[in-house]
């Protein structure tokens, strides 16, 4: 069995004695996309940097593809991809296919540059100066420039940051695409739906350290209450209502005839609200349901994190 993509253990790295990654552990199985979420300054570039061994931890482990990303760092780096979040940043003179052929030119076995520009949608602007690129386009430079030399492993710090929508959505399926040829990718990112979209995986940070894990399914289902709202006749006797759902719902007239449900989203519980309206002859009008994001999940984690 291949060792993981990433393995870190206990991962402490602090500045001026303040640790900003705060004994943090997490495993990237091979071929999955990892997306670590986390409010600004949570200590998710600090954590890919020393993946990339660009930083060095105070203490705990970090294997990347089974290697040190420092001893063996020259062993490393052909295998890997990397999008900086300024990716392009000293590289500002030169014409964007120069760049990425110049990049090619230090990988054994590079991807076609002309072909590749073309799969970043950047075919119009090979001859354009890196300076003069947009920001959304210097990104999609900055990703062709971390997949030219065919990485097993890719790490993508907030991606599609600047990006135009159609930008990140060509961006997306690009990363779909690589995560379905068997490449590993750990991204950051800012952007919820993205992690939502793509991620087999997520991990919050805040201030240094896990708030939460697990799939997008898994997160939102156990970390979140979902809410059910309907219209009917005004004063109906909400107590009644909530005692015929599970145990931990709330029911509350939020505007005469206006009705919320906060509940864990279940089949069975649509079935008991319809049922006990039905019981009452109530139509309830205008039934709809809304299952809480990922965003949802993260403000209430962070928020209440914060708050401590
Ligand atoms: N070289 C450094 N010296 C001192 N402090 C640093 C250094 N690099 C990062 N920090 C601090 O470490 C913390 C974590 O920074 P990091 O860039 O890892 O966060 P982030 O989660 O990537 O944030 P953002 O979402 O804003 O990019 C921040 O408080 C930052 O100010």
């Amino acid at each position: 069995m291949p060792a993981p993509a990433v393995e870190i253990r206990d991962l402490v790295k602090r500045y001026a004695g303040r640790a900003v990654v705060d004994s943090i552990s997490l495993t990237v199985p091979r071929g999955q996309l990892l997306a670590l979420l986390g409010t600004n300054g949570a200590g998710k570039t600090t954590t890919i940097e020393i993946c990339e061994g660009f930083r060095r931890a105070d203490s705990g482990s970090v294997r990347v593809l089974g290697l040190d990303p420092v001893a063996d760092g020259a062993r490393l780096r052909p295998k890997v991809g990397v999008m900086l979040q300024d990716g392009v940043g000293g590289y500002t003179g030169a014409r964007a296919l120069e760049l990425l052929q110049l990049f090619g030119s230090y990988a054994a076995h590079p991807l076609d540059a002309v072909g590749l520009l073309d799969l970043v949608d950047l075919a119009g602007a090979a001859r354009t100066p890196v300076k003069r690129l947009s920001g959304g386009q210097q990104q999609r430079l900055s990703l062709a420039m971390a997949l030219i030399s065919r990485p097993e492993l890719l790490f993508l710090d907030e991606p599609t940051t600047g990006m135009d929508p159609q930008a990140r959505h060509t961006t997306w399926d690009l990363i779909r695409r690589l995560r379905a040829d068997g490449v590993s990718v750990v991204l950051t990112t800012h952007y919820l739906d993205e992690a939502e979209e793509l991620a087999d995986n997520v991990i919050m940070l805040h201030a240094g350290r896990i708030v939460a894990e697990g799939s997008p399914a898994e997160l939102t289902r156990t970390n979140a209450v979902g809410q059910v709202r309907f219209s009917a006749r005004r004063g109906l006797p909400v107590e009644r209502l909530r005692d015929a759902l599970p145990v931990g719902s709330a029911v509350t007239e939020v505007a005469p005839g206006h009705y919320l449900v906060s509940a864990e989203v279940t089949p069975e519980l649509l079935a008991a609200v319809t049922s006990w309206c039905a019981s009452q002859q109530v139509l309830a009008e205008g039934l709809t349901v809304e299952r809480r994001s990922l965003e949802d999940v993260f403000l209430a984690l962070t928020t209440a994190e914060g708050a401590r």
